[in-house]
């Protein structure tokens, strides 16, 4: 006999949006970073994720094991405070993945031709 596999964990990703989703939809916020950074809207959002890309690029240079596990910390950072800002957006992950899903097999600089021509 076999024991039925037991269903896959989710992904961190997925389970932060969902914890993001959970966060957005709570009346109280004083206990939640996520429901006040929601609540302050997009300019503070935007802020957050400025500062934390440049945190990042920063981190890049950093050398050593030390510099490289800063670097990852700083990645998380950002990945955070741009899932919020998805979800400030009402942008699910799911549809950033079929973008990038949709790119796969087309060549960057093919794509960067396409974009000059349609002015995007
Ligand atoms: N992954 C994160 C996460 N990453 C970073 N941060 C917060 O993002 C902030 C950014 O760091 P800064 O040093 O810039 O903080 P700061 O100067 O206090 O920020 P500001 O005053 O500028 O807003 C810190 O307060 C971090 O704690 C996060 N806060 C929450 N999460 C996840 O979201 C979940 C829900 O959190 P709450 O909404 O707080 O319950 C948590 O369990 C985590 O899984």
């Amino acid at each position: 006999m076999h024991d039925n596999p037991s269903p896959a964990a989710p992904r961190p990703l997925d389970q932060l949006e969902r914890t993001i989703g959970d966060r957005a939809a709570q009346a109280e916020q004083s206990s939640s970073y996520t429901a006040k950074l929601l609540a302050a809207g997009v300019a503070k959002i935007g802020a957050k994720v400025t500062e934390e890309a440049a945190e990042l690029v920063e981190a890049a240079a950093e050398p050593g094991t030390e510099g490289r596990t800063h670097f990852i910390y700083e990645a998380g950072d950002l990945l955070y405070h741009t899932l919020v800002l998805l979800r400030w957006r009402g942008v699910e992950l799911a549809e950033v993945e079929a973008e990038l899903a949709r790119r796969f097999g087309v060549s960057g600089i093919t794509e960067k031709e396409s974009r000059a021509k349609h002015g995007s």
